[in-house]
C-alpha cells in the first residue's frame, strides 16, 4: 500500500480536468470559465451592491423622495435586482454547463482509456503490476461517487464558492483590516482542512491499489458467472468471504476511512471563532457608530455569505474523489504510448511467401528471470506445417505470442521473407496472420461475427464463410442454429443460443480459416482439439492436410494424432529445439518425441482395451 502522503493526486485531476476540458472543447470551456467566474462575481457584486444600499437607507429616508441621495438608492435597488436575477443565473447556467462539460469529459475519458489499453501493439503491460494498479483506479470511471464527471459537477459549485467566498473575505477588510486578513487565513485555512481530510480518505480508497486489485478478485470471483460453478463445488463463497474481509481490512484502515473528528473540530473552531469576533465587533461598532453604515451593511452581508459553505457538502467529496482517476488515464496514455517503427518497412500483398525465421532468439516474460527462450533458432518452411511439442510450460504458447507479436523478442529476431517484422507495422503483418488461441474468445455475438470478425470486411461473402466452415461439421452446426449464420450465440439475448465448449472451438476454428480465406498467409493453431470430442478430433486429423494445404502452418498440440501428420515437427526443451524432424524420423531417433507418443498410443490402447473388457 503506497503512502498516503503522496503528491495530491486531486489536485493534478483538477488541473487535469481544467485542461483536457480546454482540449476538448475550447469554446465550450472559455464559457464554462467564464460561468464559474461569473458565479462568483454577481454574489461578490451582491454583497458590494447590499450594503452600500442597506447603508444609504438612513440618508435617503432623511433627504427625502426626490433628493439625489434618494435617486443613489434607487439606483443601488436596481442593480441589487440585477445582481440579484446574475447570481441566479450565472449559477443556475453554471451548474448546466458543468453537467454537460462533465458529460464529455467522461466521455473523452473512457474513450481514451479504451484506446490507450488497445492500442500497444503487444499484451506486455497486461504483465505490469504498476499498470494493473492505474486501470484498478481509472475502473472508478464508471462509480458514482469517484466519476470525473461528478468531480467537474462539483467543481461548478465549489469554485465559485471558493472565490466569492475569498472576495467576502476581502470586504470585511474593508470594515476591519486585521479581520479581513484573519477570515482570509482561516478561511482557505479551515476549507483546505476540509479537502485534505477528504483527499485522505480518497488516498485510502484509492491508494491500496495493488491489495484492492486481488481484494476485489476474491469478491469478482464469488459474483461472476464463469466460476460459479467451481464456487459451489468447492464450496467456496466462505473462504473468498474471509479472504475478502482481510484483504480489505489490510488495504483500507476502515478506522481512518472516516472524517477524523480532531481535524473538523480544528476547522469548526476556526470558523466559528471567527464568525464569533466578527459579530461582536460588527454589533459594537454598528451601535456605537464609529463605521459607516454601508461598511457594516456589506460586512453582515459578506460573513452571511461565508456562511453558505460547500466545504462541508458532498460537492467537496466529489471534486476529490472524482478529479483522481482523471491523470492515471493520461498517464497511462503516456506510458502505453508505442513508437512506430521509425521508417516502417512495407510487406508485398503476398508476403510472407518465403520462409518465417527465429534468429537467435532470447525472451523472458517482464519481470522474469527466467527465459523461456534462449538463443532460439528455428526456420519455418514457407507453405509448410509445423507442429511444435513440449511438455508443458516448455514455452510452445510463447513462441506463438512472440510469432504473433504479442512480445518483442529481448535478442534475436523474427524474420519473414527476410524482413525484421520488428520492422513492420504491426498491423500489417497481422493482416497477413490467421490464428486460433489456446484460449480463443467466445464472443456473445452472431454466428456471422464470430467467424468474420478476423476479416470484417468480407463479412458478407457467404461463399468464404462457406469454404472456412467445410472442416469438423462447422457447416451442419450453423444449420442446426434458429436463425443460422444471424444467430447470437449467447443466451443472454432473445433467440440467441450458448454453444458447448467443443462447438464453440469449431466456430473459433472457423474463424481462423475465414481469415486464410481472406488472404492470411500464415496460421497458427494452438491446441485447437482441446475441446473436441473423439470424432472432432479425428475430423481434424483426416481434415488437416487438407486445412494446411500449401499455407504454412504452425500447430501447437499435445495431441500427437494431429501432431504426427504435420511436415515437420520440433521439440521444444529447456528453451530450445531439441528434437526436429518428421514423426517417422522423430521416432526412429527415439527420443523425447518418441516416448511422449508411445505413451499417448499405449494410454489410448490401455483405454481401448479396458472398455473391451
Ligand atoms: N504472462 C506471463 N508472464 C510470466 N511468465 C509467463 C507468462 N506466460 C507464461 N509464462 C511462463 O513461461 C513459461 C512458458 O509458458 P508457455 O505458456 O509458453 O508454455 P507452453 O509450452 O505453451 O505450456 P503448456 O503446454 O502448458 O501450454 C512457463 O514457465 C510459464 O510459467
Amino acid at each position: 500500500m503506497s503512502s498516503p502522503r503522496r503528491t495530491p493526486d486531486s489536485l493534478r485531476g483538477i488541473a487535469a480536468i481544467f485542461h483536457l476540458s480546454w482540449q476538448n472543447k475550447p469554446g465550450q470551456a472559455a464559457a464554462w470559465f467564464a460561468l464559474l467566474f461569473a458565479s462568483a462575481a454577481f454574489p461578490f457584486g451582491l454583497v458590494l451592491v447590499g450594503g452600500t444600499l442597506l447603508g444609504s437607507l438612513p440618508a435617503a429616508a432623511e433627504a427625502g423622495l426626490d433628493s439625489p441621495e434618494a435617486q443613489r438608492t434607487y439606483v443601488y435597488i436596481g442593480l441589487f435586482a440585477a445582481l440579484t436575477l446574475g447570481t441566479r443565473f450565472s449559477q443556475n447556467f453554471c451548474l448546466a454547463l458543468s453537467h454537460n462539460v462533465g458529460r464529455d469529459l467522461q466521455l473523452h475519458l473512457q474513450n481514451r482509456l479504451l484506446n490507450v489499453l488497445a492500442r500497444p501493439a503487444g499484451i506486455a503491460h497486461y504483465d505490469r503490476p504498476d499498470i494493473l494498479d492505474r486501470l484498478r483506479v481509472t475502473r472508478n470511471l464508471g462509480v458514482d461517487q469517484m466519476r470525473p464527471e461528478r468531480a467537474v459537477e462539483g467543481i461548478g459549485q465549489v469554485f465559485p464558492n471558493v472565490l466569492a467566498s475569498l472576495g467576502a473575505c476581502l470586504l470585511i477588510g474593508l470594515f476591519s483590516p486585521w479581520l479581513g486578513l484573519a477570515w482570509l487565513i482561516g478561511w482557505p485555512l479551515m476549507f483546505y482542512l476540509f479537502m485534505m481530510e477528504y483527499a485522505r480518505i480518497g488516498r485510502l480508497v484509492y491508494a491500496g491499489s495493488t491489495d484492492l486489485r486481488e481484494t476485489e478478485y476474491l469478491r469478482d470471483i464469488a459474483i461472476s458467472e464463469e466460476p460459479a460453478k467451481e464456487v459451489r463445488i468447492w464450496g467456496l463463497r466462505r473462504r473468498l468471504l474471509e479472504r475478502f474481509d482481510a484483504g480489505w481490512a489490510r488495504s483500507i484502515d476502515t478506522g481512518q476511512a472516516g472524517m477524523r473528528p480532531g481535524r473538523l473540530a480544528i476547522a469548526l473552531a476556526i470558523v466559528l471563532a471567527l464568525f464569533g469576533t466578527t459579530a461582536t465587533l460588527l454589533a459594537y461598532q454598528g451601535l456605537s457608530g464609529t463605521v459607516a453604515a454601508a461598511t457594516i451593511g456589506i460586512s453582515l452581508l459578506a460573513v452571511r455569505s461565508l456562511s453558505e459553505l460547500n466545504a462541508f457538502d458532498d460537492s467537496t467529496a466529489f471534486v476529490v474523489f472524482g478529479a483522481v482517476p482523471v491523470p492515471k488515464v493520461t498517464d497511462l496514455d503516456d506510458d502505453l504510448r508505442e513508437e512506430e517503427p521509425p521508417a516502417p518497412v512495407a510487406l508485398a500483398p503476398e508476403a510472407p511467401e518465403g520462409d518465417v525465421t527465429f534468429k537467435g532468439v532470447t525472451f523472458a516474460y517482464p519481470g522474469a528471470e527466467d527465459h523461456v527462450l534462449e538463443d532460439f533458432d528455428l526456420t519455418i518452411d514457407a507453405g509448410t506445417s509445423l507442429a511444435v511439442v513440449g511438455h508443458n510450460g516448455a514455452g510452445k504458447t510463447s513462441l506463438v505470442k512472440l510469432l504473433s507479436g504479442f512480445y518483442a523478442p529481448d535478442s534475436g529476431a523474427i524474420t519473414a521473407d527476410g524482413i525484421d517484422i520488428a520492422d513492420l507495422r504491426p498491423a500489417e503483418w497481422r493482416s497477413r496472420l490467421s490464428a486460433l488461441y489456446q484460449d480463443f474468445t467466445r464472443y456473445p455475438l452472431t454466428v456471422r461475427d464470430n467467424i468474420t470478425l478476423g476479416a470484417p470486411e468480407f463479412a458478407d461473402h457467404d461463399d468464404k464463410i462457406r469454404a472456412a466452415c467445410r472442416h469438423l461439421d462447422v457447416q451442419e452446426l450453423v444449420d442446426s442454429l434458429p436463425r443460422g449464420l444471424d444467430t447470437v450465440l449467447s443466451a443472454e439475448y432473445e433467440g440467441g443460443v450458448d454453444l458447448s465448449g467443443g462447438q464453440w472451438q469449431r466456430v473459433a476454428l472457423a474463424r481462423a480459416l475465414f481469415k486464410v480465406e481472406c488472404g492470411a498467409r500464415l496460421l497458427i493453431l494452438d491446441e485447437p482439439t482441446s475441446a473436441l470430442d473423439v470424432r472432432a478430433e479425428a475430423d481434424l486429423y483426416d481434415q488437416f492436410l487438407d486445412i494446411t494445404s500449401g499455407l504454412t502452418t504452425v500447430i501447437v498440440s499435445h495431441r500427437f494424432s494431429t501432431v504426427r501428420r504435420a511436415d515437420r515437427i520440433v521439440v521444444i526443451d529447456a528453451g530450445r529445439i531439441a528434437e526436429d524432424g518428421d514423426h517417422d524420423t522423430l521416432m526412429a531417433a527415439d527420443g523425447l518425441y518418441a516416448t511422449a507418443f508411445r505413451l499417448q498410443a499405449d494410454r489410448l490402447n490401455l483405454h481401448t482395451t479396458g472398455a473391451r473388457s
